[in-house]
């Protein structure tokens, strides 16, 4: 079995990212797991696309090993595409995945237009060599109160089209089929097969 790092401190990210790679025999490691403590990577970029490559070749720069990084975050139309980058801290420091959510609720109350996409960019970074990055795409509504405990972040409050519940009402397997995550990281299957 191959080590993978995930340039990631997010234990909902991870979990989600050890069931896809255990699929190829890939042993998927965050960065808490690591022996020693990595500090945080200051998530400067205006696009998913530069925060991702920030943490990605950051870490691959330090380990000297290929790193996976993702950012990601909720893209609401009724909000010019907020919180959108900033969707981790939307509710301020330090993150808080309730206060963020208490938040959207709170923007849309009495707003009718509630389409919203969860939108994930992986970055690859192999030491030496150009990032690769991929985008995955998760369609849906924001709804109106939060329901449901499985998952992470905003998947309480976010109605994947064509489900009657929110995410965080489906099981793992479900949100991993549909998932903006999974659509990302099914793009790099190839990249993930020669990594073996
Ligand atoms: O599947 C998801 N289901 C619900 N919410 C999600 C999902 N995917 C991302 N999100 C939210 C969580 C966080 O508010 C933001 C990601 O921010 P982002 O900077 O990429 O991640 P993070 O700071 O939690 O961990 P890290 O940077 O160490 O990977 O979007
Ligand atoms: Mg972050």
């Amino acid at each position: 079995m191959k080590d993978m790092i995930i340039a990631t401190k997010n234990s909902g990210k991870t979990k989600e990212f050890k069931t896809f790679f255990a699929e190829y025999d890939i042993n998927a490691m965050s960065l808490p797991e690591l022996s020693h403590e990595i500090e945080d990577i200051e998530e400067t970029g205006t696009t998913f696309e530069e925060n991702a490559a920030l943490k990605a070749e950051q870490i691959a720069e330090l380990l000297q090993i290929p790193v996976l990084a993702d950012d990601s975050g909720l893209v609401i139309d009724a909000l010019d595409g907020r919180p959108g980058v900033f969707s981790a801290r939307f509710a301020g420091e330090p993150k808080d995945d309730q206060k963020n959510i208490d938040k959207v609720l709170a923007e849309l109350e009495g707003v009718a237009d509630r389409t919203a996409r969860f939108v994930c960019v992986l970055a690859v970074s192999v030491p030496g060599e150009k990032t690769v990055f991929k985008k995955g795409y998760c369609d849906g509504r924001i709804a109106d109160a939060q329901a449901g405990h499985n998952g992470f972040g905003y998947d309480p409050i976010f109605i994947p089209k064509g489900y009657p519940q929110t995410m965080a009402q489906l099981s793992s397997d479900e949100k991993n089929r549909i998932s903006h995550r999974s659509d990302a990281i099914h793009q790099l299957r190839d990249w993930v097969k020669n990594l073996r």
